[in-house]
């Protein structure tokens, strides 16, 4: 499936999505791409996103510039991480491994999806930038340990857990394309985990919610498993304030302001529009990350400004690695980084520190589309 691409082919982050849509099977690119319900989340997304204007400050010296930043007390590159992205040997035969090697290459951040497409322990071995796991919640308790413990030991140095989809949203542009996941391609992590026991329904039940939903985790378990763990927890896909503040209150160090890309749940905030709230009811020293829609480094910036401390970069990692493997994904994040410096050298900011709206416009920044450096 990897082409060879040259720079002229792929200057921005949205080239890279037109080149997968040439090079990706019909159903595998609609899968990826598509959203949930009638996509009017997927769309907001962008659209909440492209609203905000900068406002930008003139002569500064910005010649000790830097986009280094601390998450967690991890020296980060840039406020930029790649998000957990599930079975990404579907877009390229070597997956989260080339993955793996761009993030280090770069010096970008990695969050190690439960549904990988090799285990934690071999993605492990490739990433030298900072690297986190992702947990999807699985029904027996011990097994979800047995997770956590195997990334503990191999180097993992926090731990993800996504709340926002215990069920896929209405993905009906994956059906009309008749996804499938292809063969040969698995879970390779969940393969030992015991079976789920089998449910028999009743009329009168609901395949949902006696169903599914049975197995979903609540606050109680995650509080639980909060406590398993040395490692520093943080919950993604938290859109309500009330829940940031839930999160912090159960030991969480961190939460991710997330739909899941539009994946979900249709019709809810875009994560760029509830972020300076979650961050208001979370206080400044709350680790808060966010994702959805973010393509450019004016999309890095804006998110920084409203409260984030660094982003997730979702589709775009797939779609680089789909059109050019470690290649790919690694010019894909150099083009991220390097445009954030564009920004933050025109705006007048120096460092990830000054990207803020200043309190003295903050009364008129709360219409929400507007930024005051
Ligand atoms: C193909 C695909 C697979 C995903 N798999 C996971 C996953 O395994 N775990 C998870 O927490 N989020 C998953 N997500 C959601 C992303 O982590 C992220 O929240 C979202 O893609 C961000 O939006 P963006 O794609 O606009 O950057 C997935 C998203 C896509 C597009
Ligand atoms: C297999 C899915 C649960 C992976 C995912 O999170 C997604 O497709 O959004």
């Amino acid at each position: 499936m990897t082409t060879s691409i040259t720079p002229i082919d792929a200057l921005c982050v949205a080239d890279y999505q037109r080149l997968a849509k040439d090079v990706l099977p019909h159903d595998i690119y609609e899968y990826i791409f598509g959203g949930g319900g009638d996509e009017i989340t997927l769309k907001h997304n962008r659209t909440a996103l492209d609203a905000i204007q900068l406002w930008p400050r003139v002569l500064n010296d910005v010649t000790h510039g830097t986009t280094m930043t601390s998450i967690l007390g991890e020296f980060w590159r840039s406020p930029i991480m790649l998000a957990p992205v599930a079975f990404q040997c579907m877009a390229h035969e070597e997956g989260e491994i080339a993955t793996a090697r761009a993030a280090s290459a770069l010096e970008i951040g990695m969050i190690v999806s439960t549904l990988a497409s090799h285990t934690v322990e071999s993605i492990s071995e490739k990433l030298t930038s900072p690297k986190w796991f992702q947990l999807y919640w699985q029904l027996d308790r011990d097994f979800n340990v047995e997770l956590v413990r195997r990334a503990e030991k191999s180097g993992y140095s926090a731990l993800v857990v996504t709340v926002d989809s215990a069920i896929h949203g209405i993905r009906n542009r994956a059906q009309r394309a008749n996804f499938v996941l292809p063969d040969g391609i698995t879970a390779v992590n969940l393969i030992n985990r015991p079976p789920l026991p089998s449910n028999a329904f009743t009329p009168d039940q609901s395949i949902i919610f006696q169903g599914m939903m049975s197995e979903a985790p609540t606050w109680k378990d995650i509080a639980w498993l909060i406590k398993q763990t040395s490692l520093p927890v943080l919950i993604k896909g938290i859109l309500h304030p009330a829940d940031a503040i839930k999160a912090k209150s159960i030991g969480a160090k961190g939460v991710v302001v997330s739909n899941h890309g539009g994946r979900t749940l249709d019709c809810v905030p875009s994560a760029i529009d509830v972020l300076p709230v979650i961050r208001q009811s979370v206080g400044g020293e709350f680790t808060v990350l966010m994702d959805g829609g973010v393509q450019r480094g004016t999309d890095v910036f804006k998110a920084v400004a409203l409260g984030a401390n660094a982003v997730l970069i979702g589709r775009p990692q797939v779609y680089a690695l789909a059109v050019a493997g470690a290649a790919g994904v690694a010019h894909m994040l150099r083009i991220l980084r390097e445009e954030l410096e564009v920004a933050m050298s025109l705006a007048g900011t120096a460092t990830i520190e000054d990207i803020k709206v200043s309190p003295a416009y903050t009364n008129i920044v709360s219409s929400g589309c507007v930024t005051y450096l």
